[in-house]
């Protein structure tokens, strides 16, 4: 588990609209790797190019290349199903099913992906996917009850159980901790830390001093005017981007001058 991302000259356009130009990087297998930058600039959508989600919205499509380990995602051959369930992805908002059972939640990925499991293997799943998402020991008591009825913070650990369960190589968080209260957050940036000993992590947010904490590396975006595509500025290790970038727009921005 856990592989490299390379990016290559990606360009990402949402119909005429130029989103973002250009991007090239590489995102390095058992880290975590943060994107920051002001709104608008093109985080998110950089992101979901990562596991193909961006072309689920009509008119939507990139130029370039995104390779996983030297395949490339993009690739005719490729399915974009298969991608998704290799690069898993855990949003703003917990989003758990919400008729579901948490047993349900947390297996619902590797149903879709119609495997069948005997009752053991499921239930040895369930139990390994809730251990890594450090939720275990708050809900083996009531794995029958519904997910939605867990607390915020609980809710985004099922959703990234879930995500685990099927047992991706990638997993992408796009502001996993912005309708979360601070001891939630902090639980989710603990939980962050432990997934990179076997997972790629991703991670879009606002919070520069959650890039600074949870990161190893960081990448800056911006965009110069409205209207105009965002770029990534620069990537480097995380300590360097904030205590002594290479270019002026990132030192403006983790600065506060702007953004
Ligand atoms: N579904 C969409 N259709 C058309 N344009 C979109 C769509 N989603 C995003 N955009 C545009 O693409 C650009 C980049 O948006 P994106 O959400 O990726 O930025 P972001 O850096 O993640 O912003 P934020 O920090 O506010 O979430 C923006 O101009 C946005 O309006």
């Amino acid at each position: 588990m856990s592989k490299r991302i390379d990016v290559k000259n990606l360009d990402i356009y949402y119909g005429d609209f130029h989103a973002v130009k250009s991007v090239s990087m590489t995102i390095e297998p058992r880290s975590v790797t943060a994107f920051i930058g002001p709104s608008g600039c093109g985080k998110s959508t950089v992101l979901r190019t990562l596991n193909r989600m961006h072309e689920v919205i009509p008119g939507a499509h990139v130029t370039g290349e995104v390779l996983m380990d030297d395949r490339n995602l993009y690739a005719k051959e490729t399915d974009p199903v298969d991608v998704r369930r290799q690069v898993g992805m855990v949003f703003q908002r917990p989003n758990p099913f919400p008729t579901m059972s948490i047993r349900e939640n947390v297996l619902a990925g590797v149903s879709l992906n119609s495997k069948r499991l005997s009752k053991s293997a499921a239930d040895e799943l369930l139990e390994q996917s809730l251990r890594g998402a450090n939720l275990w020991t708050e809900v083996k008591d009531r794995l029958d009850r519904p997910g939605a009825g867990l607390s915020g913070g609980q809710q985004q650990r099922l959703c990234i159980a879930r995500a685990i369960a099927v047992q991706p190589e990638v997993i992408l968080m796009d502001e996993p901790c912005s309708a979360l209260d601070p001891i939630s957050t902090l639980a989710i940036e603990d939980l962050i830390n432990e997934l990179k000993s076997d997972y790629t992590v991703v991670i879009v947010t606002h919070n520069m001093q959650q890039a600074a904490r949870v990161s190893d590396r960081t990448g800056f975006f911006n965009l110069e005017a409205t209207g105009m595509p965002g770029e990534l500025v620069e990537m480097d290790d995380t300590p360097k981007i904030f205590s002594n970038p290479s270019k002026k727009a990132t030192e403006d921005y983790i600065s506060g001058r702007f953004g």
